[in-house]
């Protein structure tokens, strides 16, 4: 086709686009969805190489690669590739804590999942030789589920109890063995309204049986600036805070349940502190904190 005859087509379809983008609040939302997850699959398919020419396949190093540009150690292709995304969708992320990641030897970091978009906010302060749970069928998201294995995402299917127990009890020997660190989201699912579900209790189990610390860790609740109900997607500030090691020398499986409630109850607390909401009561709207 010839360039003006391209132009003809091309410059009212754009035109027409931008129009409807405009004018449709949930056309705008998914359109921003869709470009952070055309964005997650292009990143991935492109850093998976380096991945595999690097590191030679699965290994909770490609979450920490030494950069082949400059060559520097603490350059870490996938995170740093997941923590730039950010700037393109106007979020920013106050964290305070990091220090508590300061321990010797693993641990298990609990924290509350609202959205795709803690993809984000997990690369932006993921410690060093740290990989996370996940729901096995992550693995066939593309491009993405490719980088999730190469980095060393253990998967589970979470339809069975004593398949997701048998793999966990996996990873508590390669955390002492390969001196690793877990992240978990406890609420195995995603939950976006403002407040935490209840939590399940494999890390807790995890946890005692490996006689590692749990480190809590809260985001602010995203609701101000992402809902998919209200087709909201703005640019946002996003409250982080790592919480002091909670120590299980000593704890027994009797003590999961209390340790699990402990966690719970103090994150619940600090998320309601971070977003400046109110605690829930009876499943009540939050309402502003004072
Ligand atoms: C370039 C761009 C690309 C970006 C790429 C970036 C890579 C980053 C990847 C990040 C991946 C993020 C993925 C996020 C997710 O997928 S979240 C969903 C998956 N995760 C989880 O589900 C973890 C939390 N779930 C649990 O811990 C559950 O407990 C589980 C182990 C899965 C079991 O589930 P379920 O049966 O539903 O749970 P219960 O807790 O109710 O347990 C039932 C009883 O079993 C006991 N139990 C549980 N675990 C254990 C255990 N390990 N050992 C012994 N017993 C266990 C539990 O106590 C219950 O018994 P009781 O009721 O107490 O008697
Ligand atoms: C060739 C196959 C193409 C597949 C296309 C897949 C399209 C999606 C691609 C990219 C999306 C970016 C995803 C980033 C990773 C998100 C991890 C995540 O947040 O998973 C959700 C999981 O914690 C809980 O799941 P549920 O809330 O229980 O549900």
């Amino acid at each position: 086709m010839e360039s003006g005859g391209l132009l003809l087509w091309a410059l009212p379809s754009a035109l027409l686009l931008a129009l409807l983008l405009q004018l449709s609040p949930r056309l705008r939302f998914r359109a921003k969805v869709l470009s952070y997850c055309a964005l997650c699959l292009m990143a991935s398919a492109l850093t998976a190489p380096a991945c595999l020419l690097w590191n030679g396949g699965r290994t909770v190093e490609n979450m920490r690669l030494v950069c082949l540009i400059c060559l520097c150690p603490v350059h870490r292709i996938i995170k740093n590739v997941v923590r730039s995304f950010k700037y393109l969708y106007g979020l920013r992320f106050d964290v305070k804590g990091l220090e508590h990641f300061q321990v010797e030897g693993p641990c298990v970091i609990v924290s509350n999942h609202q959205s795709v978009l803690d993809m984000m906010g997990l690369m932006e302060i993921l410690p060093d030789r740290c990989v996370q749970i996940g729901k096995r069928e992550l693995l066939y998201f593309g491009s993405v589920g490719l980088i999730m294995y190469l980095g060393g995402v253990i998967f589970i299917n979470r339809k069975s109890t004593s398949n997701a127990k048998s793999v966990m009890s996996g990873v508590g020997q390669a955390m002492t063995t390969d001196n690793v660190k877990v992240w978990i989201y406890p609420e195995g699912t995603r939950n976006g309204n403002g407040d935490l579900l209840p939590f399940k209790k494999g890390a807790f189990h995890l946890a005692i049986q490996t006689q590692v610390p749990v480190i809590p860790v809260v985001y602010s609740s995203f609701t101000t600036f992402y809902n998919p109900e209200k087709n909201l997607f703005t640019s946002g500030r996003i409250r982080v805070e790592v919480l002091p090691p909670i120590h299980t020398s000593g704890m027994t499986a009797t003590d999961v349940t209390e340790l699990c409630d402990t966690c719970y109850t103090t994150m619940r607390e600090t998320f309601f502190r971070l977003s400046g909401t109110a605690r829930r009561v009876n499943g009540s709207t939050p309402h502003l904190a004072q």
